[in-house]
């Protein structure tokens, strides 16, 4: 039977990819720049609808990035990160976000002169509150950008070292322009951590988004990570893929930002039959949701309107996301619980 919008909507879903400073809405933006008296560049859109404009046209990553540092530098107090990630949980709540593992880059802010402990402070406040408030399971990833020196990149992770230790931060990823720095820059960053953060602390990268499947290949080997972030590019080489199946290594597929950043011509060439052919787990994400025209029900939306794909094949997509989540198994059970509530539910409207 194939899958509708409307059960779509309400399958619980989990994200694994979502980079909060992406969840910067143009609306938002401009009032924080007002809020807190920030000059935009000269040549920075004027209006919601200009910027709105000019997200639908980035050449590629490097495109992108250029603009979300801007939009970051917007971000100053505590209570504008609060706002920001709030606005992000409770719109996703609607979209049946039932768990959520967001990204954050810190260096982004530090580097501009902002407090640490405003930003992980304010992200930490909205979290808590979606826990409490729409009922999600909510874990945080500090990002390393991948542009910046590995050197910071190690001073990073010791400057958040304690937030790691209080349980505040659960995993550590790796971001930002690709293809010139290579995954083997910051072995010793993913090693460093490894030996001195908690040991329940999670790793990912970022891999075989504009790079190929090397870089994924590479950045399994030299990083010591349990999953791929994009990854896209592994469905060019069988090999990889039967690792991945085999390691049960999940990939966080994210196909309008494929789309925007002209990764692919079109969501159609995202490779999620591939996926599902070799069996590597994979789940869909929004990566950067204000920048790349749609949060996750979106996405969802635009797979099941490439690929029209039937209702088993959802349940396992949800299921799959589920098992790679960073969560208890208890909570694991109960999300199994309420993806079966929403399958029978389906199965007798119809
Ligand atoms: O899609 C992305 N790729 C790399 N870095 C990023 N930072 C935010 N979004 C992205
Ligand atoms: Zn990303």
């Amino acid at each position: 039977m194939l899958a509708t919008s409307e059960f779509l909507t309400h399958l619980p879903k989990c994200e694994h990819h979502v980079h909060l400073e992406g969840t910067l809405e143009p609306s938002l933006l401009f009032q924080l720049a007002h809020r807190n008296n920030i000059q935009l560049p000269d040549d920075f859109p004027k209006s919601v609808e200009a910027l709105q404009y000019r997200y639908q046209n980035f050449k590629d990553l490097q495109d992108f990035l250029n603009l979300y540092y801007v939009g970051m530098s917007v971000l100053i107090t505590e209570q504008d990160f609060e706002d920001l990630a709030w606005a992000y949980l409770e719109k996703s709540s609607k979209q049946g976000l039932k768990h959520v593992e967001a990204f954050f880059d810190p260096q982004g802010h530090v580097d501009r002169g902002i407090d640490l402990e405003l930003v992980i402070g304010g992200f930490r406040k909205a979290l808590v509150r979606a826990e409490k408030e729409l009922g999600m399971s909510t874990k945080l990833i500090m990002c390393l950008l991948r542009h910046l020196p590995p050197s910071e990149g190690l001073a990073t992770i010791k400057s958040f070292a304690p937030y790691y230790k209080k349980g505040w931060i659960h995993g550590m990823g790796l971001d930002s322009s690709e293809v010139e720095f290579p995954p083997e820059l910051f072995t010793s960053c993913y090693q460093y951590a490894r030996s001195s953060l908690p040991k329940e602390v999670h790793y990912t990268a970022h891999a075989g988004e504009e790079a190929g499947s090397d870089y994924v290949r590479r950045s399994l080997k030299c990083l010591g990570i349990s999953r791929i972030d994009h990854g896209v590019h592994s469905a060019d080489d069988p090999e990889l893929m039967k690792q991945l199946a085999e390691r049960d290594i999940m990939l966080t597929v994210c196909p309008l930002s494929n789309k925007r950043l002209q990764v692919v011509d079109d969501v159609s060439q995202v490779p999620i039959r591939k996926f599902l052919e070799y069996g590597v787990p994979f789940s869909i994400n929004s990566d950067d949701p204000a920048y790349f025209g749609g949060y996750i029900l979106d996405n969802y939306l635009a797979v099941q309107e490439a690929f029209k794909l039937n209702v088993d094949e959802w349940i396992k997509i949800a299921k799959n996301s589920v098992r790679g989540s960073w969560v208890s198994e208890k909570r694991k059970k109960d999300l199994y619980r309420m993806i079966d509530e929403c399958e029978r539910a389906y199965s007798t409207v119809e």
